[in-house]
């Protein structure tokens, strides 16, 4: 909120890049969501929108996995920028919107938001919608790609290089984020789950209880004192309704159980900071997923469908 002006100063941070991911595409994403209006979206709900344009960064090498991880220099650099960004603008007293990008670059927002929830007192709630749990590290990722280990990161149990961001050895605590629509996790993900105690609401836990009951546990103790960040990974939607993305997996929540999702959270009225990633627009159909993830926003910030 700007005192001055009475209301809420939303800032786009594009970062664009798929440095973390080993597919290729989801760089263009902060372009697709601005084809798809989302500013003019957010400014025509009565927010003042700030489009901080694209943050620069290396090019993706494509070279293979070194010690089991791939770019990690380049990811490094990446979120540093990012860091920087989110931090300027949480220090100005707005609402971040990083546009991504692949995930890897909740390592550099979510530490940013750490810092400054910390510093302010705050307890920082982390909602990770995502169809991956993301907790991976080095040693046992699939892959070596670091968008499957952001969430270690900021456990302060990731790469070295990558942890400990947020001036504390772990960003978050085990009790702090929530993952929702989870439904393809690796192996060692869920020894990790288990032992680090995360709470994960599953697809199965969707199926069997709803999204409605789902979110009214996922917010639970949200209060006047908390910093909600959202990191929404598009992939989190059923392909479906959400094609554009480079790691989809069929099963996932529809749009209209997500437009619920988003609109409980908005109810909160404690949203602080927000990731957009892993849009893909060279998976996409004619732009479709950028103007899902664009409603779905509008929503998360309070648009609503009720008459009253
Ligand atoms: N942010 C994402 N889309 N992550 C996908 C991760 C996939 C897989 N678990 C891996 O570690 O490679
Ligand atoms: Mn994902
Ligand atoms: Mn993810």
């Amino acid at each position: 909120m700007n005192s001055s002006t009475g209301t809420t100063t939303l800032e786009l941070i594009g970062a664009p890049t798929d440095i973390g991911a080993s597919v290729r595409g989801a760089g263009m994403g902060p372009d697709a969501l601005r084809v798809a209006g989302l500013a003019e979206a957010l400014a025509g709900q009565g927010f003042t929108v700030l489009d901080r344009g694209n943050l620069a960064g290396p090019a993706t090498p494509w070279a293979p996995p070194a010690n089991g991880l791939r770019h990690l220099t380049e990811v490094i650099a990446w979120n540093r920028s990012v860091y920087a960004a989110v931090d300027t603008a949480l220090g100005a007293g707005h609402v971040p919107v990083m546009l991504g990008g692949d995930h890897c670059l909740a390592i550099g927002s979510i530490s940013a938001v750490a810092w400054h929830a910390r510093k302010r007192g705050k307890k920082l709630r982390v909602l990770w919608l995502d169809a991956h749990s993301d907790v991976n590290t080095e040693t046992t990722s699939p892959s070596g790609n670091l968008h499957g280990m952001p969430v270690s990161c900021l456990l302060g149990h990731g790469p070295a290089d990558l942890t400990g961001w947020s001036g504390e050895p772990a960003a978050l605590a085990h009790d702090a984020i929530r993952f929702i629509g989870i439904r393809s996790v690796d192996a060692d993900e869920k020894e990790a789950i288990r032992t680090l105690g995360l709470h994960v609401f599953d697809m199965r836990h969707i199926d069997e209880n709803g999204m409605r009951t789902t979110m009214t546990e996922a917010l639970q103790d949200v209060d006047e004192d908390t910093h909600l960040h959202v990191s929404f990974d598009l992939d989190c939607l059923d392909p479906a309704d959400a094609p554009g993305v480079g790691t989809g997996v069929r099963g996932g929540p529809t749009y209209r159980e997500m437009q619920l999702c988003m609109e409980m959270i908005a109810d909160t009225g404690r949203l602080g900071s927000v990731d957009v990633v892993e849009l893909n627009p060279a998976l996409d159909v004619r732009n479709q997923t950028a103007e899902v993830a664009v409603e779905l926003i509008e929503s998360l910030f309070g648009k609503s469908t009720l008459v009253r």
